[in-house]
């Protein structure tokens, strides 16, 4: 099978890596010319995932149109905001019948669309039922050190999620198939937003029970957004909603809990964002679901005050006021 991978950050990279080690014919496109130059040479991603070594059959190219050109399957890893430009420029050289995984975790901030409602949109309709989505608690770095990870795949075909299981699961990399597609999909990028005001929290200075307090309560708008918008709500309590939840609301590889601590600790976005060359999705993110729950009138509220954080200046501390002031209610309401 020959494959390629769209985007070379640090998940990208580890796929890719992770593939060619599997055997496959994998060519991990950059969209850095000088990248690509340097991983040729070295066999390193210095920029994205600095020392670990590439696999030797990787190959690399900065020519999108080469690269998915005459391939099996697109594993698509860029930042979400860039997936649709990406895809325009690569529909032309695109095989029919090729497999489409998206690994993004992101909801497009003019839009207000999904990944998958991205793609659908993108791409002619006879991919669409070759679509799938890989998502759940995955950081880069753990999996390219080959500890042991579990992950979902989701496809509105049960055909092609387990087809793509397949390919990507390995004997440290562990798929499960699932068919609820924006589930799925909505648990990776809503948990950025969450991971956010859990990093604010631990920059304030705050403690466990706060922390518990987020997961569990962003859990439940976490799930009531995405019900609204038509996902079940199991899929919430799996892998790819309260497992990737946890993992970055917790964990300090998280780049979005990462960005929230020096929130918390009275930095201002711009001079975090400066001086930061990866991504945290969870930063537009925040804008896209506060608008979609606006728009389908869900209410949010630690979104909604990660939003004033970040778009307005909100005073960490007076949204931490706000959230805690909010009428007392039912668990479950
Ligand atoms: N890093 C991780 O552990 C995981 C990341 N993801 C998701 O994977 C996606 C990619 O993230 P990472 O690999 O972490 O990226 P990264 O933060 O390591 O690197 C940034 C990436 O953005 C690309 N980029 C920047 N501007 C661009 C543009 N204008 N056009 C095209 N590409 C551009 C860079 O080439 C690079 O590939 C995100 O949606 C992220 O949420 C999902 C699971 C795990
Ligand atoms: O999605 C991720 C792990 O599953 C990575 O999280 P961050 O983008 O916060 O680092």
């Amino acid at each position: 099978m020959k494959i390629a991978v769209i985007g070379a950050g640090s998940w990208g990279t580890t796929l890719a890596d992770m593939l060619a080690r599997k055997g496959f014919a994998v060519t991990l496109w950059a969209y850095e010319a000088d990248l690509v130059e340097r991983m040729r040479r070295a066999r390193e991603n210095d920029l994205y995932l600095p020392g670990v070594s590439l696999a030797a059959g990787l190959d690399f190219t900065a020519e999108l149109a080469t690269a998915v050109a005459g391939k099996d399957l697109l594993l698509l890893v860029p930042p979400s905001q860039v997936l649709r430009v990406l895809m325009q420029q690569a529909v032309p050289h695109i095989a029919a019948g090729t497999l489409v995984v998206s690994a993004s975790k992101g909801i497009e901030t003019e839009t207000l669309q999904t990944m998958s409602e991205v793609l659908e949109e993108t791409l002619p309709t006879s991919l669409h039922s070759r679509l799938a989505y890989l998502s759940g608690p995955s950081f880069a770095k753990e999996v390219a050190a080959g500890m042991p990870t579990a992950v979902v795949v989701a496809s509105r075909e049960l055909e092609i999620a387990r087809l793509v299981q397949d390919v990507v699961s390995t004997e440290t990399f562990r798929a499960y198939t699932h068919t609820d597609v924006l589930g799925v999909e909505l648990g990776g990028a809503l948990k950025n937003v969450i991971a956010l005001a859990a990093g604010v929290s631990d920059g304030l200075g705050f403690g466990h029970n706060s922390r518990a307090a987020l997961i569990t309560r962003g859990l439940a708008e976490m799930t009531r957004l995405g019900q609204a918008k038509g996902a079940q709500a199991a899929t919430f309590a799996g892998l790819a909603g309260m497992g990737d939840l946890v993992l970055t609301c917790t964990g300090d590889l998280s780049r979005n809990r990462s960005v929230g601590i020096e929130l918390g600790r009275g930095r201002k976005l711009k001079d975090i964002l400066a001086g930061m060359k990866t991504v945290a999705e969870g930063v537009k993110t925040s804008l896209s679901t506060f608008r979609l729950a606006q728009k389908l009138g869900v209410e949010v509220p630690i979104t909604e005050q990660m939003y004033r954080i970040l778009y307005e200046d909100k005073d960490p501390r007076q949204a931490v006021v706000d959230l805690m002031a909010r009428d007392l209610r039912h668990e479950n309401d």
